[in-house]
């Protein structure tokens, strides 16, 4: 579904992405890790086209969209989240729902100052808020969300498109445990609905809970991939993180596990 190959990435003297090549097959939960500074934003950035890499090709479905701008990314299916969720704050949760549907502005409709939005768009907002836990934020402005809601709205949001692969920025960044384990059910359950994901976050107990295959990054290079408990155990990738005492620690406790 995905084929990135050999992107390269520098800003000044600083190379943020070194020759990485990297696969997400059609239906899989795939991982990216890494310590900060690894790359792995850069990654997303030239993935998504927020950033335009130097070399390098980017494969979606077949199609090349190393140099599609982001929005006709988003059209193709490849949606992506923030590691600071993005919004419009002083607009409604339903609203920030409304906007980031798929539907024509008629459809979308009084966001835009004309009709009622379309019965079946508000329908869509309404049961994924609902699905979220978010039902009863409909009519409150998203400045008055608190952190996890907002993640969730984040997630909510993106599914008002039609996604195929969705790639989430450090999903549980800021997450309660019972959150974060509401978000790993959400995961799960919208592959099995047929979305494919690629996720970037530093809690490794999370990360290798969820995906079944990991690639880890440091210094702008893959250093790892394959199933999770292979890359969580290899010691290269160990070594990397009780070098740093990088993400949670959680790695070296369940390498040695
Ligand atoms: N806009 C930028 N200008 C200059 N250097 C940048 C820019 N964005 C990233 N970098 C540098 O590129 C390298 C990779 O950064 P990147 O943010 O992609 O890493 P990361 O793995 O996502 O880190 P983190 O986990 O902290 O988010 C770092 O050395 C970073 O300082």
């Amino acid at each position: 579904m995905l084929e990135v190959s050999n992107v390269t990435l520098s800003y000044g003297g600083v190379r943020a992405i070194d020759d990485v090549s990297l696969t997400v097959a059609k239906g899989r939960i795939v991982g990216l890790i890494g310590t900060n500074g690894a790359g792995k934003t850069s990654l997303f950035n030239v993935i998504s086209g927020f950033t335009r890499g130097d070399k390098g090709s980017i494969r979606f479905n077949g199609a090349a969209i190393e140099n599609v701008r982001p929005s006709e990314i988003a059209q193709l299916g490849l949606v992506r989240t923030f590691q600071t969720p993005l919004g419009f704050p002083r607009m409604t949760v339903l609203e920030n729902m409304l906007v980031f549907s798929r539907a024509d502005a008629a459809s979308r409709g009084r966001i835009f100052g004309r009709s009622k939005p379309d019965g079946a768009i508000l329908e869509q907002a309404m049961a994924t808020l609902d699905e979220f836990g978010l039902a009863s934020r409909g009519n409150d402005l998203v400045q008055d969300l608190a952190a996890p809601e907002l993640k969730m709205l984040e997630f909510a949001r993106a599914m008002m498109g039609d996604i195929k692969l969705l790639m989430l920025d450090e999903p549980a960044a800021g997450v309660n445990p019972a959150l974060l384990e509401n978000l790993t059910s959400h995961i799960r359950s919208l592959r099995d609905r047929g979305v494919t994901f690629l996720v970037v976050d530093h809690n490794l107990k999370f990360i290798s809970s969820v995906c079944e295959e990991i690639y880890a990054m440091a210094d702008g290079r893959v250093i790892a991939h394959g199933d999770s408990a292979d890359v969580i155990a290899n010691p290269d990738v160990i070594r990397l993180y009780v070098g740093t005492g990088g993400a949670d620690n959680s790695l070296s406790k369940e390498a040695e596990a």
